[in-house]
């Protein structure tokens, strides 16, 4: 029994194990179903296993019996001998161990099986949520569903099931086989070793609840310790020494009284194991050697060898009682789990897809936008209307940039081009079509984007320009990087295109990092563009490298650059200015600065004085 007080699942809420969460938990078994004729020969070859299991202390009893004296005849009339019941007895543990080595093996593989499909589609599902999903659920909460849920099932399917079942067969047939032995022994054992078992186990659980207390105060005493250390400065400076040496203090003695009482309970609970389960075992002993000492014409009497058995079977009794019972809690943890796991199946995906369908002719766009009336708020925040009544038109090849003060809702603009979020109201038209018409998967392969903050895969650089079109040839990726004026970078490193970024590879500088991501918005070749400018700036070397690939991708597309240096945009054919959600000025370069009390002209001459 685990009383260390390290409670794997303890974290995950568990349901009740009603007939309902039953009924939902068990959905997860349809990913079993292509694997159930592995689970069959597992659960034969498991009750076979457990057969020979519960053979043994019978042939065991006969052992003794016949040291003792009394023959052991087979029903066909062989007489077997001490030697012979001996060879019986290993006999049954090859058997054994030969039939446990083939469960696990099948059972091991429908678990791994079971898993891998249910981590493919939990994985695909993610791939295919709406950003929304991702935004109302945290990161760690979602990838918790692919690592500790699913690992939670896997337990199940590899051996809670098999021990579920196990520990039911062995209580049974174990019952059976002492009734047969003798009724009255059975009866008193049932009364009261069983009981015993089971208060240890209560009491046990008590002991675990008592033990994570501790932990939690001493966990608490380690959060003083590490904020006054990492703010010690803080500290010093307003001569909180002594305080804090008390406010620890505190904490510690409270974890060391925690500790004290979490220990008593578990010192009470050894020596009721030691008393009480040893001792219902010397009760169940003392009541079969009496029965041993009746005289044989005795209806009770009993044999040496079947009080022996009777007293193995009697720990079976016992630790399939316990075993149940710690069952109970596994099997709440799992469904729990899957219905967890089941929520995320279920959540609807985005109608994005993988392939195009069969015979679909691919989608040309144009690169016309027209944002009518266009009203929005983020999912995660109804309450506050981000975008108001946004009305502006860009013809085919035609670039306009966004400007505005930080939080005016510049970015939240073009994400609605790429069909993140749902409108709250108004429409977005491409080419004269609403928006929500185009096949989402098709459309969103006609819009390229350079981000802000670039980044880069764990991978090669050859990897990270490749992921704009995962197709393309060493030729076409070299001429992307050369546009993207990324080629000379990349050349001056010993291993070119091969060069590893990312965590476990080079850092490379923010103006590089935009090149790359340039590059990959080159071999996209989309007809509508997306440039968010860097908020930090680049050295002018640098800047005029980013300029240069930005020019070079945006020819002949439709581009919306997202500005915070204003001296970048002058060429664009025009400027909107957001302040607020809403469109305040538009106009061209020179129109904007000449209206002087315009907010444009005014962020104008901000960026001049600071500069
Ligand atoms: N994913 C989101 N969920 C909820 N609110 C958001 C989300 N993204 C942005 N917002 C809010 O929407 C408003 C507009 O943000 P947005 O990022 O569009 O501004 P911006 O003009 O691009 O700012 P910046 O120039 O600083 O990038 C802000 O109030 C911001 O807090």
């Amino acid at each position: 029994m685990n009383t260390s007080g390290t409670d794997l699942v303890a974290d995950a809420p568990k349901p009740k194990l009603t007939k309902e969460a039953f009924q939902r938990g068990l959905r997860i078994f349809r990913y079993v179903l292509p694997y159930r004729a592995k689970f069959i020969v597992g659960m034969v070859l498991l009750a076979l296993s457990s057969a020979t299991f519960m053979a043994f202390p019978w042939v065991a009893g006969k052992l003794v019996d016949a040291a003792n004296g009394k023959a052991f005849t087979l029903p066909g009339g062989l007489d077997l001998t001490i030697t012979r019941i001996a060879l019986l007895l290993f006999g049954v543990i090859v058997f054994q161990g030969f039939f446990s080595f083939g469960r696990i093996w099948f059972f091991t593989q429908v678990s791994e099986f079971t898993v891998r499909d249910i981590r493919q589609a939990l994985y695909a599902k993610f791939m295919s949520l709406p950003v929304p999903f991702f935004e109302k659920n945290r990161v760690g909460a979602i990838t918790s569903r692919i690592t500790s849920d699913v690992s939670t099932i896997q337990d199940t399917f590899s051996l809670t099931l098999a021990e579920l079942f196990r520990q039911v067969m062995t209580l049974v047939v174990s019952t059976v086989l002492i009734m047969v032995t003798s009724v009255k022994l059975s009866l008193f054992m049932l009364a009261t070793f069983p009981v015993l078992v089971l208060a240890a186990f209560v009491f046990g659980r008590k002991i675990r609840k008592q033990s994570k207390i501790t932990q939690e105060e001493l966990a608490k005493t380690n959060v003083i310790v590490e904020e006054t250390l990492q703010a010690i400065n803080t500290v010093k400076a307003f001569t909180n020494e002594l305080f804090e040496i008390g406010r620890y203090n505190f904490s510690l003695n409270k974890a060391v009284r925690a500790a004290l009482r979490s220990n008593l309970y578990r010192g009470a609970f050894v020596s009721f194991v030691i008393i009480g389960l040893f001792g219902g075992i010397i009760l169940v002993l003392w009541r079969g050697a009496m029965l041993v000492h009746t005289p044989i014409s005795d209806p009770d009497h009993l044999e040496i060898g079947q009080l022996v058995s009777f007293i193995i079977y009697t720990t079976f009794v016992g630790a399939s009682v316990g075993g149940l019972g710690e069952m109970y809690g596994k099997l709440q943890s799992t469904l729990g789990a899957s219905e967890r796991i089941l929520e995320i199946l279920e959540e609807a995906s985005e109608p994005t897809h993988l392939a195009l369908a069969a015979g679909q002719a691919p989608l040309r766009v144009q690169g016309n936008i027209e944002y009518r009336n266009v009203a929005f708020r983020y999912p995660t925040r109804p309450d506050l209307p981000v975008l108001q009544d946004i009305s502006f038109a860009i013809a085919s090849g035609e670039k306009i940039a966004l400007v505005g003060p930080s939080g005016a809702g510049k970015s939240t603009i073009v994400s609605l081009l790429m069909q993140f979020y749902e409108l709250s109201g108004g429409q977005i038209l491409i080419d004269g079509r609403p928006i929500g018409s185009y096949d989402l998967t098709e459309f969103r392969r006609h819009v390229g984007i350079v981000p802000q903050e670039t980044l880069l895969f764990g991978g090669s650089i050859r990897e990270n320009i490749a992921y704009g079109k995962t197709d393309a040839t060493d030729a076409e990726i070299t001429a992307a990087a050369r546009k993207a004026n990324a080629w000379q970078f990349i050349a001056s490193f010993p291993e070119g295109l091969d060069t590893v970024v990312g965590e476990r590879g080079i850092k490379l500088s923010g103006g590089q990092r935009q090149r790359v991501a340039i590059a990959r918005a080159i071999l996209k070749n989309p007809a509508i563009l997306i440039l968010d400018e860097a908020t930090s700036s680049l050295d002018s070397e640098s800047e005029k490298l980013v300029q240069g690939a930005m020019d070079e991708l945006m020819k002949d597309r439709t581009s919306i650059i997202i500005a915070h240096r204003l001296s970048t945009i002058r060429k664009v054919d025009k400027i909107l200015v957001i302040d607020g959600g809403q469109i305040v000025e538009q106009g061209s370069h020179e129109e904007l600065a000449d209206n002087e009390n315009g907010l444009y002209a005014n962020l104008l001459k901000l960026q001049f004085e600071l500069t």
